[in-house]
């Protein structure tokens, strides 16, 4: 594609991703689909630069402020020079940074050169944080100084790329052996006994370990919730709000394929994302159902009768800003009291499905207490007949190495360890939060 033709389609990505009528990753897959003439590697360009605005969107629009033209053309050559920054070792960024360079007037070169130029140390810090003020308030309260300015730097990179080993049909060992023969490199995951973390970013949709079920893309985080729940086989389960079934198919795969799982959404559509990867995984012991909300009636029918229940509740998504920066600019202060909201309701009624002595996981992949300990204390002081259970002490159960770090410290040292609470700089993966409960 001719250089200004490509610098054009930028920056009119970078207006529509800039609306925040969708997310980002829907937008830029509708562009991409509308304009099958862009090749892989402009539409890997376009990708990393419209995702850099996004994370970086208060200094771009700081450095922008200075240039003329355009808004969104400003804003799509900063993001593109950064995406082609550091070329030296990389003949592809290489290419791209010579093409951007030969789509500038004299006066757009010289007015980058002076932005690229700007000493880190000079910028005020929500220039160096590219965080709404709001979200730096929440994040600072619970971190110190030095902590607070790692998670920013964490959540300002792309996160890397995990996938989890379908356990009923192969060992990790077996997988990295295919991968490496796949010329793709690969290493287990830190933590997750089924985890796999590769390097780079390979396409994923011909390996034969993804055709064929034996891996699916699925943050080491999330692999943690499913031990956490540690549904075994014959049990009745139910994922309350299961989505497209990342956590399913994992628990779903540590009951054997046995038993019977339930997958419930208020959503048929994403419930639909679900089957393809239900007839890849090989597991015959997944039963999704589309519920009007909560409260329907299919889920009062089982009321009392869940060996394990799993509420994977819809939060912010402020634990996952590596891959969905744009969720920082969508969710304000008023979406995340009416999440809290929800999130009360689903958790009281899902509490309902759990049989004396079952056990109750409440989670989130979102950084805020208010989504996070607030609901589970909430919970605590309502629901008598729930005892809270130390997610370290089920971890270590389950084998996950170093689990006491993945909790969250108390003052109150009885509740040690008690929530799980992820952290993308402490730990490399993305923010979640999970609290456990057993029945009496
Ligand atoms: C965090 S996402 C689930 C992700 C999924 N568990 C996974 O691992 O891929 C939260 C889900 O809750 C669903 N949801 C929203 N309101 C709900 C409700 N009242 N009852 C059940 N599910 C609900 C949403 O449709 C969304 O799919």
């Amino acid at each position: 594609m001719h250089p200004k033709a490509l610098l054009d389609a930028c920056t009119e990505l970078v207006a529509q991703v800039l609306r925040f009528e969708h997310p980002a990753d829907a937008v830029v897959s509708r562009y991409f689909r509308e304009r099958r003439q862009l090749g892989p590697r402009e539409r890997a360009l376009l990708g990393d630069a419209v995702y850099v605005v996004l994370r970086k969107k208060l200094l771009l629009e700081q450095l922008a402020r200075s240039g003329s033209g355009p808004l969104h053309r400003r804003l799509a050559i900063l993001g593109l020079a950064a995406a082609s920054a550091d070329a030296d070792d990389d003949p592809a960024r290489s290419r791209a940074r010579e093409s951007l360079r030969a789509a500038l007037s004299p006066a757009e070169l010289q007015w980058l050169a002076e932005c690229e130029a700007v000493p880190q140390q000079d910028l005020l810090a929500p220039h160096r944080h590219n965080l709404p003020q709001w979200l730096a308030e929440a994040l600072r309260a619970q971190l110190d100084e030095p902590d607070f300015w790692q998670l920013a730097e964490a959540l300002g990179q792309p996160a890397p790329l995990d996938l989890r080993v379908n356990v009923l049909k192969a060992r990790r060992e077996q997988v990295l052996g295919e991968l490496e023969q796949a010329g793709i490199q690969a290493q287990p995951t830190p933590y997750s006994p089924w985890g796999l973390r590769v390097g780079g970013k390979p396409s994923l949709a011909r390996l034969p370990a993804f055709v064929n079920g034996t891996v699916e893309v699925q943050d080491e985080g999330s692999q943690l919730l499913a031990l956490l729940l540690d549904a075994r086989r014959g049990e009745m389960v139910a994922d309350f709000c299961a989505g497209a079934g990342g956590k399913t198919l994992a628990i779903g795969a540590a009951m054997r394929g046995t038993g019977r799982l339930y997958a419930f959404d208020v959503s048929a559509h994403r419930l639909e994302g679900l089957k393809p990867r239900l007839a890849r995984s090989g597991l015959s012991n997944v039963y999704p159902v589309a519920i009007a909300h909560e409260r329907d009636e299919r889920i009062k029918r089982l009321a009392g009768k869940m060996d394990r229940v799993l509420v994977d509740a819809p939060c912010s998504g402020l634990g996952t800003l590596r891959r969905s920066p744009d969720l920082k600019w969508r969710q304000t202060p008023q979406s995340i009291a009416e999440l809290t909201r929800l999130q009360g309701a689903i958790l009281a009624s899902a509490a309902r499905l759990v049989k004396p002595g079952g056990r109750l996981v409440y989670a989130t992949c979102s950084l805020l207490p208010d989504e996070n300990e607030a609901i589970a204390r909430a919970f605590d002081a309502e629901q008598r007949e729930f005892s809270p259970v130390s997610a370290a002490g089920l971890l270590t159960q389950a084998r996950v190495a170093a689990a006491q770090g993945l909790t969250s410290q108390a003052q109150d040292s009885t509740q040690d360890g008690r929530f799980l609470r992820l952290w993308p700089h402490r730990h490399g993966m993305d923010g979640f939060f999970a609290a456990v409960w057993q029945r009496r």
